[in-house]
Parts: structure tokens; sequence; C-alpha cells
């Protein structure tokens, strides 16, 4: 068998100096290995001691049948392991164990997570004043987003909308093609794609891999693509070719050399067939169906795999990838510079709250809905306490009234949970690619969402006040408005906490109500205050829960400065007052304004914020973890080892 003629690595070398200096990336791995638990089956290997290399300026293809190992591979390449795998083996950066900051490195994800309210040109455009530098100016911005666009051939669907549930609209291949844009706006060193030509004809499969190509040439890039059925024409463009079978490595080399690889071993290519449909179809194990050989006698694909990984094992093509491996890790390129500069905390912060703005306002499950539901709720309260009166009945409805209000209508706001699951998903992607920090995220989610909050407070606010004819004022009334508004906001933190830690709408839903549930028993209306046990329900969850001053603050409002008559049979009618109700009948704390009651709500909206902050971070420290949590697409996956260059 000859031996694969391995790509002149100083040739490329310097020519991607010459390109990009003091950028490219030279990834190395060796004897890598990727195992998963099995349960009681112990550990099951996906990856089996893969060596091979990626170098700037060139496409590294990674084929195999479904399930071979490819997406593993990419992660593991990436530092994207799930928490449930175990790695070994080195994986290094220019011959170094190193990190890579965020952003220096971009991954195309298989599924395409996207902003489905969005058209092209705002989803590329918004990405790209997030990622670009704040010294671009708006115009180049602009221009490379433009550029972009017509490089993934979108230029005809810019206003198109990307859709998704409940409206169509990109198709599969294009809503792909917007996701490699995305990626590709900054040129980033090293770039990971899983799957880019998936829901592409083979047209448009080839048009963008070889646009590809041509930037990772221009660039210095290095990437490294997995590839389910490219086409004769799309095999063609990749220098390297990675085949993988049951996690192992088939054949790792030129693609030129493949061929020759094959034959010798007995599997030729049958003349004018796509030899990667032959290789795909040689080591696919799914269908163990007997595969005509070149040569006379008929194998399983079991047996050709097992023959294939032999050979490769002491082929020259093996051993010329340790040398190669061995030369790149020798020549010590240095570390890969810090952080890409690119838009400030400030400009995230404006660009965010617009786009999260934007896609509030065209989400119908966002909060048009919610202010359907709460109207019909709004004049649904109206009618049944309308009119309540100054009598000792109107006592309790008035009570009752506003619990319902601070308990029920404030439940409500979990109905925007799948919308902020979404957000949640746009969000995973994005921060692990490094395009802006979780503290931009946060204060856009927050700041967009404040002009819908109010929106649909005060409506039904105002329908429910006046219908019901609770203490006519308009302080009192702003009073009330503002309750329901900060008690929505603080639901909707808390349900972005939730959304962040339990990712799936159903588990999201049931774990968010049922901590509501639990908040509204101990609020004081259920079981008047003095009366609550003391052990979990009055310490600590009494002061904890939002409800408590949401109900005395809505109370004191209500009651304070009014008087009800009692008809009390034994001692003849008498007039109760307000502040009488309030402490004996109500046993609301009476130390205190109303005001305070609000600016602890409101105190707690920063607090919940805050802790969305939080817990974004500390799930970011337990990197695994996160990618479990936000890589909805994939199975949970455990990893032990500390990827030598995760950022
Ligand atoms: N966390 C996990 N738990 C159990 N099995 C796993 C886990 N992660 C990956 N696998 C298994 O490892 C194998 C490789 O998966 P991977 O997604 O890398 O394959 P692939 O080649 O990318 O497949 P496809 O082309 O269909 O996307 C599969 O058999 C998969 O079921």
């Amino acid at each position: 068998m000859a031996s694969p003629t391995p790509p002149n690595v100083k040739s490329c070398e310097n020519k991607c100096n010459e390109a990009y200096p003091g950028r490219e990336v030279f990834l190395t791995w060796v004897d890598l290995w990727v195992t998963v638990s099995n349960g009681k089956d112990g550990n099951k290997p996906i990856l089996q001691g893969l060596t091979g290399y990626a170098r700037p300026g060139e496409v590294l293809g990674i084929m195999g049948p479904s399930g071979c190992g490819k997406s593993t591979l990419l992660d593991a390449l990436s530092g994207r392991l799930g928490s449930k795998t175990r790695q070994t083996g080195e994986v290094l950066i220019n011959g170094r164990k190193q990190q890579l900051a965020y952003g220096t490195s971009a991954y195309v994800m298989q599924e395409d997570i996207l902003t489905w309210t969005l058209t092209v040109q705002e989803a590329v455009y918004y990405s790209a004043q997030l990622q670009l530098p704040n010294s671009m100016p708006k115009v180049e911005k602009k221009e490379r987003a433009e550029r972009t666009i017509r490089e993934m051939g979108l230029q005809n669907s810019v206003n198109t909308r990307i859709g998704g549930w409940g409206s169509k609209g990109l198709s599969g291949g294009q809503k792909r093609r917007v996701s490699i844009c995305m990626e590709m706006l900054t040129r980033p060193k090293l770039l990971f794609l899983d799957e880019p030509t998936s829901g592409l004809d083979s047209a448009a499969s080839y048009y963008i891999m070889s646009r590809i190509v041509k930037l990772a040439q221009q660039d210095g890039m290095t990437v490294i693509a997995s590839i389910h059925q490219p086409s004769s024409e799309v095999f063609d463009l990749f220098h390297n070719l990675c085949l993988l079978s049951l996690g192992r490595t088939v054949y790792f080399g030129s693609r030129l050399e493949a061929n020759q690889f094959f034959a010798v071993n007995g599997f030729p290519c049958p003349t004018l067939q796509n030899p990667a449909d032959h290789y795909l179809r040689t080591t696919n194990t799914d269908f163990d169906e007997d595969i005509e050989l070149g040569i006379q006698e008929k194998k399983t694909a079991e047996e050709a795999i097992h023959v294939l990984v032999e050979s490769y094992k002491s082929s020259n093509a093996c051993k010329q990838i340790q040398r190669e491996v061995a030369e790149i890790c020798q020549r010590d390129r240095g570390v890969i510079g810090k952080k890409r500069s690119q838009a400030s905390f400030f400009t995230q912060c404006l660009v965010l709250t617009e786009r999260s703005f934007v896609n509030m306002y065209r989400d119908p499950g966002y909060y048009w809905l919610r202010l359907v539901i709460y109207i019909a709720l709004g004049l649904g309260l109206g009618s049944v306490f309308y009119d309540v009166g100054p009598a000792y009945g109107s006592i309790h409805a008035r009570g009752s009234m506003l619990m319902f209000v601070a308990s029920f209508l404030t439940i409500m706001a979990i109905g925007g949970f799948p919308s902020f699951v979404e957000d949640m998903k746009v969000f995973g992607r994005e921060r692990l690619n490094g395009h802006y920090s979780a503290g931009a995220f946060v204060v856009g989610n927050t700041l967009s969402s404040v002009p819908y909050l109010l929106l649909i407070s005060l409506i039904p606010s105002a329908i429910t006040y006046y219908l019901v004819g609770l203490h006519r004022g308009a302080e009192r009334f702003i009073y009330f408005t503002l309750v329901l508004f900060v008690c929505m906001a603080l639901v909707e933190s808390l349900m972005m906490i939730v959304a962040s830690l339990v990712p799936n709408f159903l588990m999201g839903l049931i774990a968010g109500a049922g901590i509501q549930g639990l908040m509204m028993l101990s609020g004081g209306f259920f079981r008047l205050p003095n009366d609550l046990p003391k052990v979990f329900w009055k310490y600590p969850l009494y002061y904890i829960a939002f409800h408590k001053y949401a109900y005395q603050g809505l109370y004191k409002n209500e009651f304070e400065g009014l008087s009800f008559d009692n008809m009390n049979q034994f001692e003849g009618p008498h007039t109760i007052h307000g502040d009488e109700i309030l402490r004996d009948t109500l046993q609301v704390e009476m130390g205190y304004s109303k005001w305070v009651d609000l600016a602890i709500l409101f105190g707690m909206v920063v607090l919940y914020r805050l802790l969305f902050l939080g817990m974004i971070k500390m799930v970011e420290k337990a990197k695994p973890m996160l990618r479990d949590l936000l890589n909805f697409s994939r199975r949970p996956t455990e990893r032990t080892t500390v990827n030598p260059y995760s950022a």
C-alpha cells in the first residue's frame, strides 16, 4: 500500500503567517478516548484512541456513518463535552495545553438555535453588532453582515423571518446557513462545523463549503467539519479526511490517498461511484448485510471495519500522521492571544435590549397572549366583586380579591416560560461561542421586559380596580398597579432562574408553579401569620416569599382610611376602622408604611435578577453542566477530565 503524501506543513504555515500574522491555530489530539457511563454495563467507549491534527488554511472533513462519534469528536476538541463523559488523551493548541478564550473559536451546532421572530438581516446584523468591536464603524459592521449573508447565498431571504413554532419561515437549509453566517462574521481562528450541509441540496452544499474553504485559506482559519454525505464535489474540497466507524479511526490522512487505502485493503471504489458514498457504505454496521467486495469473497461490515482499522494502525498513513503531530507539537508557536475584541459591555446591553424588545413584541406567547388572558381575568374579577361597597361582608371580599391579584394574576407569568426557554437556548449557544457577556444578557432581558410588564399590569389593574370599586384615589390605584407590576417582574425573574436550570417546558412549569404554590401558602392569607407553623413556613418562608409583602402592601393600600359597618347582634351596630382590620383580622405588621413593602418588593426584583446572573455564572463555571443544560439537542454526557483549552 502506498503511503499518503502528507501536505506540506511549512508552506501552509508560511502562507498563513503572511495572510493572518499571529492568528493561526494548530490543533492536535493524541490517543483521545471518550467514554460514557452506561449504568450497570459500565463505561461505553464512544471514541477509541484517536490521533490527528488540523491546520490553518485547511478543512478537515470528519466522516463516518451515523452514530460513529463525529459530533463527540467535535465536542471533545472544542471542550464542549457534557458532564457525564470521561475524556482522556491530549488535546493541544499550537503544541501546548492552553485555553482559548471565549470568542476565539466558533462552533456551529447540529441544531439551529435561532431567535425565530427575527428576519435574516436582523439576526445577522444584531450578531455583528454584538461580536464586532466598538472600534469598527456601524456601516462597516452592516457591510460585513451583508457580505456574509451574500457569501451564504441568503441575499434573497434577507427580509424573511427565521420562523419557528407557530410560524413558518426559512427552510431547514436556510436556517443552517444563518447559523453558519453568525459564526463566520468574526472569521474565528478555529471553526467547528457540525453537519454544516445538512438540509442543503448538493449545489448549495458545494457553494457553502467552497466559500468556507476559500475563507479558511484567505484568513488562515482552521476548520473542522463533520459531514454526513458529501457529494463528490464537496468531498474534493477537504484537505484531509478523518473517517470514523464505531468510534475508531478507519482512515486519517490526505483525501487523495484514501481511495488507494481502501483498494489496497480489498475495498476498491467502483468506477464512477462517489468515493464518499463508498467509504460510508463500507463502514456502516447498522445494516449489517453482506457487502460486495471488489474481490471474490463476501464480508460483513463489522469484518470490513476490523480489517480497515487494523490495517490503518500499521499503515504508513498512520505513521505519517504521528510524525506530523509530533512535528506540530515540537514547534511551540506560542500562546493564542487574549480574548477577541468585541462590542463593549454597554453596546452589548443596548443591542440585547433592542433585540429582546423586538422578539417580545413579535412573539405572541411572550406577552400578548397573557395580556388577553389578563383582560379576561380582570373582567372576571370585576364582575364577581362588582361594586363591592362598604358593608361588613366586603372586608372578606376585598381581602380575597387582593390575594387573588397578588397570587393568581402573578403566577400566570409562568405562561411565558416556553419563550423564556427559547431565550435561554439562544443565550446558551451564543454564550458558548463568546458573543457577549452573561451580565449584558441579564440587563437586556430585564430592561426589554419593563414596558410590556407595565402594560400588562396597567390594563387589567384599571379594569379590576374601578369595576370592583376599591379604595378611591389616584395614588392608591398607582400603588395597586405597581404591586402587580413588581410581582409579575418577580415571577418572571424566578422563571428565568428556573429556565436556566431546568430548560424543559414541562419540568420548568411544574417546578415554577410548585415553588410559587409554597410561597403563596406561607404568605399569610390562607393561614394568618401568627398561626403559621414556625418551622419552615414562618421561618424562613414567610419572610422570603414575596407574597407576604405583596399582600400586606395591598391590604394597607386598601384598608387604611376605610370604615365598615359592623352589625353585631349583641353589641348593636358600630363602625370598624381599617386599622383594626389590618391589625386584628389580617395580622398585618403595622410598624412601617405600605411604601416600605413596595420598596422591599423592588429590592427583591434586583436580588432575583442578580440571582439569575449568579446562577448562569455558577453553571458556566461547571461548564460541562452548562452544556448539558443548554445543549438541548444532545444527550446528557459525563466528563471528568478538564479540557486543556476550554475557556
Ligand atoms: N451521553 C451519552 N450517553 C450514551 N450514549 C452516548 C452519549 N453521547 C454519545 N453517545 C453515543 O455515542 C455514539 C456517537 O454519537 P455522536 O453523536 O458523536 O455520533 P455522530 O457520528 O455525530 O452521529 P450523527 O451523524 O447521527 O449525528 C452514538 O452511538 C451515541 O448514542
